[in-house]
């Protein structure tokens, strides 16, 4: 596999809500992807759809949501695709690109399938897989299942509920080795307090024998991290894992995350409020607002450059007081709840460089700049240089002809304003 192959790749994400009053779209066209070893960083205020996300990729969304079945959830790890290849050989394709195995299209059987192999040899339940994929979204409850906490696992946002009061941390943690890796007794109690010792928990044997309330706050969170890594997951999704803690707790958790990814070489999605976490942890950004990812770029390149006037805004609150509140306190108002198709765009009335134009068209991501790798969802960028030059011609914001010629196909509209203003 090379090294920039994603392990999870998602896109066109659609998870929703169906209630009787109306349809949420909670998650609305979403895309990203994450390699072995590297951060990706969702960040978005409340309700802007980062839990959702998590949930649906580890196929725990809530009823009555939806994971729409046109979405895609490719989890690329080859071990685990041949370990599938081999057990589900009739929903198996093939995939002829870089194929180097047997004529790629004599076995393919593209009507069921969830396992597509890219390149591998030998066919079968003796097929060798080196690269390939298994769709989380059209695969059997009990492949979704084998994948979730073992291959892709996930520290939640809602911390409490992730240690059980009732049983000791020891308890907890043997009880995962026992069920997903088949360890016991003294085998499981080693494993166990070498997990605790690798999540920087001092004494850990005496540790194991202790209930959770016996743990300060960053302990717990430690002792959430090292039951997460019990299974030695490829890909590791953490939901504000730092937002309850202090500041200086908050960050020997992120320095901790660090290190275990560098050991491990583990994929991290990392889902926060907050940039200044952000800029600490990831090393792609994907913003998202109200179900949707407005901007992606990487890290640096989206705080020197933002292309987008929401991560603008975001990007303005990270010296203030409010790290642990989800409100901005540069822009008025608060994430919309999603309902119906996006017909314009739904952060124009937050907006403060919103114009006309903006409340009637929806903006797809496009290229900021000539930079392929940084993309923004937002009418003040210009999508060519043609394109630019003749809106510039137009002139600025007074210019009342601006919005006559932008009726028509909503992707190729653009304004003038030649990129971000800061
Ligand atoms: N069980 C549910 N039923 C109906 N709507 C839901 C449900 N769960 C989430 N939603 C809606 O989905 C949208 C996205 O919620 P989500 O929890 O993903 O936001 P978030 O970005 O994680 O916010 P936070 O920072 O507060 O955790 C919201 O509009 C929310 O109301
Ligand atoms: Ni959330």
């Amino acid at each position: 596999m090379a090294v920039t192959d994603p392990i999870l790749s998602v896109e066109g994400l659609q998870t929703s809500f169906h209630t009787d009053k109306e349809t949420i779209r909670a998650v609305d066209d979403v895309s990203f992807a994450v390699e072995p070893g590297r951060t990706l960083g969702i960040v978005g205020e409340s309700g802007s759809g980062k839990s959702v996300t998590a949930r649906s990729v580890m196929g725990l969304v809530d009823s009555p949501g939806v994971v729409h079945e046109d979405s895609r959830i490719r989890y690329h790890e080859p071990a685990f695709v041949q370990r599938m290849a081999r057990r589900y050989p009739d929903r198996t394709r093939t995939r002829a690109r870089t194929s180097s195995g047997p004529d790629p299209d004599a076995e393919s059987n593209e009507s069921d399938g969830f396992v597509t192999l890219e390149a591998f040899e030998g066919s079968g339940t003796d097929v060798v897989v080196d690269r390939g994929f298994v769709d989380l979204v059209a695969a059997p409850e009990a492949v979704v299942r084998a994948v979730r906490g073992r291959e892709i696992a996930m520290i939640f946002q809602d911390a409490s509920s992730s240690l059980n009061p009732l049983y000791t941390v020891g308890n907890q943690l043997e009880e995962l080795l026992r069920t997903h890796r088949g360890l016991r007794g003294q085998e499981a109690t080693e494993t166990a307090a070498a997990l605790l010792e690798s999540v920087g928990i001092p004494d850990p044997h005496r540790r194991l024998s202790e209930y959770p309330h016996q743990f300060s706050g960053g302990m717990q969170q430690r002792a959430i991290i090292a039951l997460a890594l019990a299974c030695e997951p490829s890909v590791l999704i953490c939901d504000e894992p730092t937002t309850a803690l202090d500041v200086t707790i908050q960050a020997q958790i992120l320095e901790l995350l660090a290190e275990i990814q560098a050991d491990r070489d583990v994929a991290i999605v990392f889902i926060t409020h907050d940039m200044g976490v952000i800029a600490q942890t990831a090393d792609r950004v994907s913003v998202m607002y109200a179900g949707e990812i407005v901007e992606t770029a990487p890290v640096d390149r989206l705080f020197d450059r933002p292309g987008h006037p929401y991560t603008e805004g975001l990007l303005e609150s990270i010296p203030g007081i409010t790290r642990r509140g989800n409100r901005l306190a540069t822009i008025d108002g608060r994430v919309p709840t999603p309902t119906g198709d996006a017909t314009a765009c739904r952060f124009a009335p937050r907006c403060p460089k919103a114009f006309e134009e903006c409340h009637a068209v929806h903006p797809s991501l496009v290229s900021v700049g000539d930079d392929g790798d940084h993309r923004a969802a937002c009418l003040l960028q210009p999508t060519d240089e043609d394109e630019a030059g003749r809106l510039e011609y137009h002139g600025g914001e007074s210019d009342g002809e601006v919005g006559e010629d932008r009726d028509g196909d909503s992707s190729e509209h653009h304004h003038d304003e030649g990129g971000p203003e800061r």
